[in-house]
């Protein structure tokens, strides 16, 4: 990417400005009266979110995180999109959907009157992406950096026949140690058990979720609020989520972080991952035309 051109049609005098990061990547830097934030257009991923009145950065990246061109960076909040998880024509295309390892475009950034930061970053059709997923679309990401942090994904079909998705918001959460943290939000929903042998039992939540083991669940009926009440770095953060009623809580544990290259074997202990999604019974089809959004509201707050 060109950065002096992004900066020349996009920066925000002392507030927003793109650099080259990890991996050579270009990032965007915002630093307003509110907030501090760090912004991938490789992947339309946020990668850093701290207010300005909060010790700790919301969002978790490991030292071992893949940052490449073609390859996800585990971290931040990912966009699972236009599928959650395995291919589901199996073809042996990655799991997860493709444009979480996909350049999208910078199409806006402005500074909001309540001193808030919006950047908006999108993805339309083209043969590459038509090699890998058929459909004609639009995707748009609305990402607002102000005393919360917003992201607002929509889905337009610009074909003349509906289409399926399902997708996530994967968000990566630091926390101070996974083994003390817990899911508050979910006493008496259904889950799936993806972590489970055959991954596919169905259990009903009791109490909070708490973490000694592998835990990987899609929990359906979900209500809007969810919160990580977190006892070693004192604080609670609240999920908002909008358009979805599903949401997966996974922790890798011991093993299976060490069996993930980009994950260090300790770093199970550092994050958790609530994410706001449309999966499993939550299959949404977009009519010709039409738009489909998917949305999260992240906030800290003292325990
Ligand atoms: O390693 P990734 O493809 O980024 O996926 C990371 C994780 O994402 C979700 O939380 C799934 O429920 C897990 O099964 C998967 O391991």
């Amino acid at each position: 990417m060109d950065i002096e051109a992004l900066n020349a049609e996009h920066g925000i005098d002392g507030i927003l400005r793109f650099t080259e990061g990890r991996g050579g990547l270009t990032m965007i830097e915002i630093a307003n009266a509110q907030a501090t934030a760090l912004i991938s257009p490789y992947a339309g991923q946020v990668l850093a979110y701290r207010p300005t009145d909060a010790a700790d950065d919301l969002l978790f990246v490991g030292e071992r995180a893949y940052f490449a061109e073609g390859k996800a960076i585990k971290g931040g909040i990912p966009i699972c999109w236009p599928w959650f998880g395995a291919d589901p024509e199996a073809k042996g295309r990655s799991a997860h959907g493709f444009v979480r390892a996909w350049p999208w475009q910078v199409l806006a950034t402005e500074s909001l009157a309540d001193g808030a930061t919006r950047v908006q970053l999108g993805i339309a059709d083209d043969a590459e992406t038509r090699a890998v997923w058929t459909q004609y679309f639009n995707l748009l990401v609305d990402i607002h950096v102000g005393t919360t942090l917003s992201v607002d994904l929509s889905t337009l079909n610009a074909g003349d026949r509906p289409f399926n998705i399902t997708q996530g918001l994967h968000a990566y959460f630091k926390v101070g140690d996974a083994s003390r943290i817990r899911v508050d939000g979910l006493d008496g929903c259904r889950y799936i058990d993806k972590a489970a042998d055959g991954g596919d039992a169905v259990i009903r939540q009791e109490g909070q979720v708490a973490f000694e083991h592998e835990v990987n669940r899609i929990y359906e009926d979900v209500p809007p609020v969810l919160t990580i009440v977190d006892p070693t770095l004192d604080r609670r953060i609240r999920i908002e989520s909008e358009y979805s009623r599903t949401a997966v809580v996974w922790n890798p544990w011991v093993e299976t972080a060490k069996a993930m290259d980009d994950l260090d074997d300790q770093d199970y202990r550092r994050f958790v991952c609530v994410e706001t999604v449309n999966t499993a019974s939550e299959v949404i089809e977009i009519p010709p035309g039409e738009t489909y959004r998917l949305a999260a509201r992240y906030s800290i707050e003292p325990l």
